[in-house]
Parts: structure tokens; sequence; C-alpha cells
């Protein structure tokens, strides 16, 4: 089995929790897709890793992350596979008062290719915001990669970025 398939079968067996729930966007649906269980997972992080900087390898960036908590394992998992230096970020949802008041902590991306990610995006409204702030900060977002797309690539793309996804709803046997 590849990277990809195992980790579709992780995500199948441990993420997918059927039954009611509110979205972050407040909508509503029928099952979530609980990614943290896989991004904070021993053997499941170290396959996010691999198929997202497998998804990215031909995009030219060197620095990764997005809006905390979803984004944070992400980009932790494609730093510690990279094949080159890879810094990860994380935007906070909301700036902090004290200390360095940084909204994006980590290394400084301002004037570098940065990767913006999500564990799934559904409206696309988190990884806009994570994307409005990097710009703000003078990062340049080369585009937009998740593991599961709920449905965000049309408003990601009329936003003017690329969107890759390593899994739809209809790979995991979920519809929309
Ligand atoms: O595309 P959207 O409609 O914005 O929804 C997707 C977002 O929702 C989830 O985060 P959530 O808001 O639950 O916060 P958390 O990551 O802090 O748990 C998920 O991790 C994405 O960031
Ligand atoms: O839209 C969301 O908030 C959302 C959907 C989902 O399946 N999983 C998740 O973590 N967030």
């Amino acid at each position: 089995m590849s990277d990809r398939d195992d980790l579709r079968k992780f995500i199948t067996d441990l993420a997918v929790v059927r039954g009611k729930v509110v979205l972050s966007s407040g909508q509503e649906a029928d099952y979530y897709v609980d990614l943290r269980r896989i991004t904070l997972h021993h053997a499941a992080a170290p396959l996010v890793g691999r198929v997202l900087n497998e998804l990215t390898a031909d995009w030219d960036f060197d620095a990764v992350g997005g809006l905390t908590l979803g984004a944070d394992p992400v980009a932790a998992a494609m730093l510690h596979t990279a094949s080159r230096p890879l810094d990860a970020f994380v935007v906070r949802k909301a700036g902090k008062a004290h200390g360095l008041q940084r909204r994006i902590e980590g290394p400084e991306v301002a004037g570098r290719r940065v990767l913006a990610v999500e564990d799934t995006s559904t409206t696309g409204g988190s990884v806009l915001a994570a994307i409005d702030a990097l710009r703000e900060a003078g990062a340049e977002v080369i585009g937009v990669a998740v593991i599961v797309d709920r449905g965000a690539g049309d408003t990601v793309r009329a936003a003017g970025l690329s969107y890759r996804a390593a899994y739809t709803l209809a790979d995991l046997g979920l519809s929309a």
C-alpha cells in the first residue's frame, strides 16, 4: 500500500464521525471529519507530512502553516518529513496583546514564499483569514493545500490561489 492509501485508511477508520454537527461556518452537517485524530496520531502524522509534501512537490515555498489549530500539526508534519529545510508558522485567530504581540508565530515570514495549509477546508473562510494575515505580514502565499477538501476549492481559486487536496469527500466514501 502507498502512503496515500495508508493515510486514507487512517482517516476513514479514525476521523470520520457520523452524526449531526455544527461546522465552523455555522452550517449543519451529518458527519464530521476530525482530522486532529490523524494529525496528532503517532503513526498517521508522518503520513500526513509525506502525502502533503508529495502533493506540493512542484510548488516553490520554504515555509508552511495556517490558522491555528487545525493547520498546526499539518505544518509540523510537513516540516519533519520534508527533504529540504522547511520552516513552519502558526497564524493566531487573533493577535495577542502581550509579549511580542505577533499574530504569526515562528520564523519571520516577510518576503518569503509560503504555503497555506489546512486539515480540512469547507467554506475556505479559515484559510482565507490566514492568507489575509500572511499577506499583511509581507509573505507571498503561493497556494493552499489541505488533507481533505470539504468544498472550499472554488472559493479559494476565486481568490486567485491554487488549491490542492490530498482527498476529496468522494475519495473517503462521503457525500457532499
Ligand atoms: O473552511 P471553513 O469553513 O473555515 O472550516 C474549516 C475549518 O474548521 C476547522 O477549524 P475550527 O474552526 O473548528 O477550529 P480549530 O482548528 O481551532 O479546531 C478546521 O480545522 C478548519 O480550520
Ligand atoms: O467545516 C468545519 O468546521 C469542519 C468540518 C470537518 O469535517 N472537520 C472539521 O474539523 N471542521
